[in-house]
């Protein structure tokens, strides 16, 4: 077999294995195979640079070193969210809701609010091409080669045009134990928490660091989209048709009781979550309602933040 051949034939090997073991968690070989092909393709790349294509599995294992990042600007800005701390808030947010809208129920989207970094994809023509903190949500810094280290980010998806999806980067509590044991070991300062960890991970230069970090990612919004959907709901379903990861624990209440009664559940269910959340975001799934709505200077009319009371610190 020609080497333009066998690189093409692992190439296509590995994005499956990939998809399999990380965003599938269904994996068809073992790590062994994986790795084995792995090492064969970075052989035949360093043998043939100018075979090595930027959307190569190699580069999940990092080798830039930027002197510094680049800042970015969104081209549409990535807001905060209004917070509500209780059932009264959560209860003004639905009257305003229904005010605003002239209806008498409205369906919301419960999805976990992922304790991590907010980070912005870009795809052109389906080729990963720009990855960005959300900075000060108009302008970010480019940290496009730490996120390709990030497996369940797809290098390449089945979408024409441009495509730029949100979501948040996290390190999973497992791997956050074992990083600060090592980092003890080594007599270097623990991180105080996963999310300063996944920040911290995504912050460094050499790409080959984060690389070994194992962050994950949700994605949860789609900022620019070749396709229009009636419903936020059915843009989630849209990113996981393209391969994109996001998280499966979201349901679509009919009214703000359910939308209260699935926050009681995950206040409970949170402590047995393998990553940590600091709260619960409810949107309006209609996006002609969330067009409607409109926002604030600052935030979305269409959707708001249920934050968990902070947890008592026992000393
Ligand atoms: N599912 C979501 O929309 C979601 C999850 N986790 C988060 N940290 C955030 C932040 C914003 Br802003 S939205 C969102």
């Amino acid at each position: 077999m020609e080497v333009k051949e066998e690189i093409q034939a692992l190439k296509e090997k590995l994005v499956k294995y990939n998809h399999e073991y990380y965003v599938l968690d269904q994996p068809s070989v073992p790590d062994s195979e994986y790795d084995r092909l792995i090492q064969r393709l970075i052989k035949l790349e360093e043998e043939h640079p100018e075979l090595k294509t930027a959307d190569s599995p190699t580069v999940r294992v990092g080798g830039k070193v930027l002197d510094a990042f680049i800042k970015v600007d969104h081209q549409t800005p990535m807001l905060s969210l209004g917070n509500a701390f209780n059932e009264a808030d959560l209860r003004a947010f639905d009257a305003r809701v229904k005010e605003a809208l002239g209806k008498t129920a409205v369906p919301y989207v419960c999805e976990l609010k992922i304790d991590g970094l907010a980070v912005s994809l870009t795809y052109e023509d389906g080729q990963f091409t720009l990855g960005a903190t959300r900075g000060d949500g108009s302008t970010g810094e480019n940290i496009t080669e730490n996120l390709k280290t990030i497996r369940t980010i797809p290098l390449k998806v089945d979408a024409t045009g441009r495509l730029e999806v949100r979501g948040e980067a996290f390190m999973p509590k497992a791997s956050f134990e074992k990083l600060n044991e090592a980092r003890l070991e080594n007599d270097e300062e623990p991180f105080a928490n996963p999310r300063n960890a996944a920040a911290g991970s995504l912050r460094q230069l050499d790409s080959k660091v984060a690389a070994k970090r194992n962050l994950d990612i949700f994605l949860y919004a789609v900022g620019e989209a070749p396709v229009e959907k009636e419903a936020h709901s059915a843009y989630l379903t849209y990113l996981e048709t393209l391969g994109f990861k996001t998280n499966k624990e979201r349901e679509v209440c009919q009214s703000m009781d359910d939308v209260i009664d699935y926050i009681h559940r995950w206040t409970t269910k949170r402590a047995n979550l393998s990553y940590e959340i600091d709260g619960i975001v409810v949107k309006v799934d209609d996006i002609a309602a969330q067009q409607q709505l409109g926002f604030t200077a600052k935030s979305p009319r269409w959707a708001i933040a249920y934050k968990f009371p902070a947890e008592e610190v026992v000393t």
